[in-house]
């Protein structure tokens, strides 16, 4: 049988050294989605988060155990070169991290030049493509061979997103990428994200229940580890099933 999801997690257990920071998580995410995980602090959001494209490979002592499926091929498997399978798989993090020498330019398409593509026409129709993608384009397209660091914090953001949609990744990865903009800023990004699903899946850990509430399709609540619950999102912050749950989506704790 076909597994009918673009992204699975199979009993999946992570490690710090002795210490267990996920615990036998399964989840399924559907193509042109976007997923909330949400929780309190420490819980494992994160963690697992970069264990979808590998980033554990580069964390000493992290060990990451059971199955990632992405498109049925497991992404720990050692046929997989972890390098090809992050351009599959692109990540924003919570602080824009434009390349801070480059121009915005040289920035949306450094994935693309690191490839090999070297053809000016091609770079600049992806630049202009990914920019349109992250509703950035009308901002900078007099300015695109300036260093990306002259852009607003909210603009490189977008400029990070713009980024890692110019290798047209299958997933998305974003850890809290609002955390650290101003509200007008937030608003951009949580409506670009309704727009990106049409091209890409997204996973977003998010503190913010509003945001998980009016962005995402699906949320998981983990809580020490243990992912909780997982369902529609409308399901689990008006009728989650889990009591602890309910308590962290009512603000009960937090
Ligand atoms: N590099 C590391 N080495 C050791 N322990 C770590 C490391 N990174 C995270 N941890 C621990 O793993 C657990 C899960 O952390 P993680 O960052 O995944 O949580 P989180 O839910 O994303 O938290 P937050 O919402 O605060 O970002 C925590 O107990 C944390 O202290």
């Amino acid at each position: 049988m076909t597994n009918p999801y673009l992204l699975s997690a199979n009993d999946v257990n992570i490690y710090y050294g002795e210490k267990q920071a996920v615990k036998n998580v399964n989840l399924n995410f559907v193509q042109g989605t976007v997923n909330a995980l949400i929780g309190p602090s420490g819980c494992g959001k994160t963690t697992f988060l970069r264990a979808i494209n590998r980033m554990h490979d580069l964390t000493p002592g992290a060990r990451v155990m059971g199955q990632i499926l992405l498109d049925g091929e497991d992404i720990y498997s050692p046929s997989v070169d972890p390098v090809n399978m992050r351009r599959r798989v692109g990540m924003v993090f919570q602080k824009p991290n434009p390349f801070p020498t480059m121009s915005v330019f040289d920035n949306v398409v450094s994935g693309l030049k690191l490839a090999g593509v070297r053809d000016r026409n091609l770079l600049m129709q992806v630049a202009e493509r990914s920019l349109r993608g992250a509703a950035l384009w009308d901002e900078v397209k007099d300015r695109l061979n300036t260093p990306a660091t002259g852009l607003s914090g909210g603009q490189q953001q977008r400029l990070c997103i713009a980024r890692a949609l110019a290798v047209e990744p299958e997933i998305l990865l974003m850890d809290e990428p609002t955390s650290a903009l101003d509200p007008a800023s937030t608003a951009k990004i949580e409506d670009l994200m309704t727009e990106l699903k049409k091209v890409t899946t997204i996973i977003i850990v998010t503190h913010n229940m509003h945001q998980a509430a009016r962005v995402s399709d699906t949320t998981s609540f983990f809580l020490v580890g243990d992912m909780v619950e997982h369902g529609p999102t409308a399901q689990i912050f008006q009728a989650p099933k889990d009591e602890r749950t309910e308590a962290y989506v009512t603000g009960r704790f937090g």
